[in-house]
């Protein structure tokens, strides 16, 4: 079978809360009667992502392409999860035009493409091209690079010290396998931030890695699909620190935690929010989301924060029969105080009392 014959697929990548599923959004907004099946890994046990494309209402949006996979991080679980996966989507009848696989904010890229090799799918598909999506306003408050000065510290009174932060290099990981990166949330930082960080950016990347400027994923959907890479024939140069230091064997994710919460009887919007941003600050998470129940309206409450920045909207009605209750995935670097951070969020009911 030649190249040609080959479903492209894209693989989006990019750390917490980047803007990913954003992107993928407006990715199946804008694809034109491309038929696309989309992959989705995520980390924390609630599916949200997966809930929320679900919930947008585009034609394009169909259940029955979304394909989940919430056992871990994609990069784990390559010969248990992704080519089973892959495998069930290249037999059915009716293939899709083009596959897209949004990555896990946690996960590493590199042990994903390197499966495209893989000869129970390599003569199927073919690595369209790999987008890192970066966030602009995460970036320019330091949150990759605020340890930098510990670190150097660190290394400086130990020699031996070989590694970054955990949040850094992951950060690195993933920029250093992109084809392309979208440097996204553009419309919370100036322009002269923008300039600032694209140069910072551009340092770490591949010579010759192409950046686009996003405002929430608002990108062309003919130039991101369709660059016809091959990626996973030029893997030279994308190695993962881990990869450089250990060969490339299995790696842990005991950098990161993550837990749900379910709550009960909320009642105030505003009160569960200011409570979420108050519990965030305290103990330093990453990233919350999820949904929440409030009293008297028909339609569930989305949640999104990306470090203290919390937000909110209405993303569809209850379904009749469905639940209706709070249940939020926090994530953030290990240890998680997972009692202390619960009664913290558990406040959102208290004080309603
Ligand atoms: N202001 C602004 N917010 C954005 C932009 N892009 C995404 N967001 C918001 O950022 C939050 C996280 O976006 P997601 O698309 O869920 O990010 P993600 O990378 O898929 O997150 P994970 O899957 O948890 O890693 C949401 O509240 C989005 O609405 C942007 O360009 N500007």
């Amino acid at each position: 079978m030649s190249t040609t014959e080959k479903i492209p697929v894209t693989v989006i990548t990019g750390f917490l809360g980047a803007g990913k599923t954003t992107l993928v959004r407006h990715l199946l907004a804008h694809a034109k009667g491309k038929r696309i099946a989309l992959i989705i890994n995520e980390f924390g046990e609630l599916g949200v992502d997966k809930e929320i494309l679900a919930g947008c209402g585009d034609d394009t949006c169909r259940e029955e392409d979304m394909i989940e996979l919430s056992n871990g991080c994609i990069c784990c679980t390559v010969a248990d999860e992704f080519i089973p996966t892959m495998q069930a989507l290249l037999e059915r009848e009716d293939r899709p035009d083009h596959i897209v696989i949004e990555t896990s904010g946690l996960a590493l890229p590199q042990p994903l493409i390197r499966a495209f090799n893989w000869p129970e799918i390599k003569s199927e598909v073919t690595i369209d091209g790999v987008v890192t999506v970066a966030d602009a306003a995460a970036l320019s408050e330091g949150r990759f690079a605020n340890d930098e000065k510990a670190v150097d510290a660190l290394r400086s009174a130990d020699a031996m010290l070989d590694h970054e932060t955990p949040l850094g290099e992951l950060f690195e990981d993933q920029l250093i396998a992109a084809d392309l990166v979208i440097l996204n949330k553009a419309d919370l930082v100036t322009d002269t931030q923008l300039d600032t960080i694209e140069a910072h950016l551009k340092a770490e990347m591949r010579p010759g890695t192409g950046v686009v400027r996003a405002r929430n994923g608002h990108v062309d959907v003919a130039a991101l699909l369709g660059m016809g890479l091959s990626t996973e024939d030029n893997l030279a140069g994308r190695e993962s620190h881990h990869e450089l230091e250990h060969g490339g064997e299995g790696h842990e994710h005991d950098d990161f935690d993550s837990f749900s919460v379910t709550l009960d009887g909320v009642t105030s919007k505003d009160h569960l929010l200011n409570t979420i941003e108050a519990t965030i600050r305290a103990h330093d998470v990453l990233r919350l989301k999820g949904f929440a129940a409030l009293p008297g309206a028909p339609a569930r409450l989305a949640i999104q924060a990306v470090g203290p920045r919390v937000t909110a909207y209405f993303d569809r009605p209850w379904k009749p029969g469905e639940a209706r209750q709070t249940a939020l995935v926090v994530i953030g670097e290990s240890p998680l105080d997972h009692a202390a951070i619960t009664r913290s969020l558990e406040g959102a009911i208290a004080a309603a009392a």
